[in-house]
């Protein structure tokens, strides 16, 4: 087992440039290790399994490296077809690599979700593995170090030989990604602030660098994995995942929020119309969004609704904020709720939702 140090780079060191993505149980904690790495909230995340459904790259741009992160979906046993396409996504990603992280969450015991993903792992040869122990700031020294070496037998156990074992904390740095989206977009007037727990300074340098540190050293041992090459995406781009896609994704989360127990998988969104509004001064710019909010049956329209449209109001004022920060201007958000019967269950229904 080696839990590593940041080695240090020679100024000769070549550019490398590759991918990377982040394998694990949902709720590992694989979309929140992205926004980190990137800085940026470029990832859904919820408290819920299955949100991320699109594979979602982060690009971290370093002076020796590149590392573009492409986060997919949690492998799991397949109920529907929807649940088919979701693992052969992640299968076609892991053939495509240069590496893949494992997330094991610290405060969770290995269990048979980590061992199916670990024996898929163990057959995939070629690309070299790293072990990430997420969510360390949720336990003791103690609890961390048995977790580090239950991974380290589990690679012996099934000939999966890990290039490294990572101990990493995102919360903190997620704070600070959080914090500079709302720096940068603004929040809308009567749009809430940027939740923070109680008693807690989401921008306190020394939290900010807690985290970053940690996350930065992850990457520290990820370039090494990569190959040699120029950089593959233009400096300053933080994903290629096409705008309208993110947003539609901001959309589904904030829907999501709160209804999870009620809908867990039958929200789908898409963005119909993503146009900057006509004879807008330059200075004033103003971008139309028209997007349809997907259900699978009519009972479910009033949940997403709420009383006197209320809910419903709530998801646009949540996800315009994120909007509004992603794409760097205001929004005008028009949210419509439709009945796509059965969608997880209908191939026709899926190919138009973007599966
Ligand atoms: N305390 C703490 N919580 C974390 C950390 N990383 C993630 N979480 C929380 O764990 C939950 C799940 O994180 P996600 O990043 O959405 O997990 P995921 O693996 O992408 O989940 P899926 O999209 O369902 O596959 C969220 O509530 C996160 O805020 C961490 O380092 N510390």
């Amino acid at each position: 087992m080696s839990v590593s140090t940041p080695r240090s780079e020679t100024a000769e060191a070549p550019h490398r440039a590759g991918f990377a993505c982040f394998v694990g149980r949902p709720n590992a904690g694989k979309s929140t290790l992205t926004n980190a790495l990137v800085g940026r909230k470029v990832a859904i995340t919820s408290n819920r399994p299955q949100t991320t459904r699109h594979s979602v790259r982060g690009i971290v741009h370093r002076p020796d490296a590149q590392l573009i992160l492409v986060d997919t979906p949690g492998l799991h046993k397949p109920r529907t077809l929807l649940g088919e396409r979701l693992n052969d996504v992640v299968r076609t990603t892991w053939a495509e690599v240069d590496v893949i992280g494992f997330c094991l969450p610290a405060d969770q015991k290995i269990g048979p979700g980590d061992r199916f993903i670990a024996k898929e792992l163990a057959g995939i040869k070629k690309t070299p593995k790293v072990a990430v122990v997420t969510k360390t700031d949720l336990v003791d020294s103690k609890t961390l170090a048995e977790q580090l070496l239950a991974i380290d037998a589990l690679g012996r156990e099934l000939g999966l030989e890990w290039a490294e074992i990572v101990p990493v904390s995102a919360a903190d740095a997620q704070d600070a990604a959080d914090a500079q989206d709302a720096a940068d977009g603004g929040t809308p007037a009567g749009a809430p602030t940027p939740a923070t727990r109680p008693g807690d300074d989401a921008t306190s340098p020394e939290r900010d660098a807690r985290g970053a540190g940690q996350v930065s050293l992850l990457a520290d041992l990820l370039v090494p994995l990569l190959p040699e090459s120029p950089p593959l995406y233009p400096e300053g781009d933080l994903t290629d995942e096409p705008e309208q896609v993110m947003v539609a994704e901001l959309i589904r989360e904030a829907a999501l929020e709160g209804v999870r127990d009620e809908l867990p998988h039958s929200i789908a969104v898409v963005v119909e119309e993503m146009l900057p509004r006509p004879d807008r001064p330059a200075d004033r710019p103003l971008v139309d969004i028209h997007a349809n909010v997907y259900i699978e049956r009519p009972s479910q329209k009033g949940i997403v609704i709420g009383p006197k449209g209320s809910r419903l109001k709530e998801v646009g004022t949540k996800s315009r904020k994120h909007i509004e920060a992603l794409l760097g201007t205001p929004v005008f958000l028009d949210l419509h709720v439709k009945v796509a019967k059965d969608w997880q269950r209908d191939p026709r229904q899926l190919r138009k939702l973007g599966f």
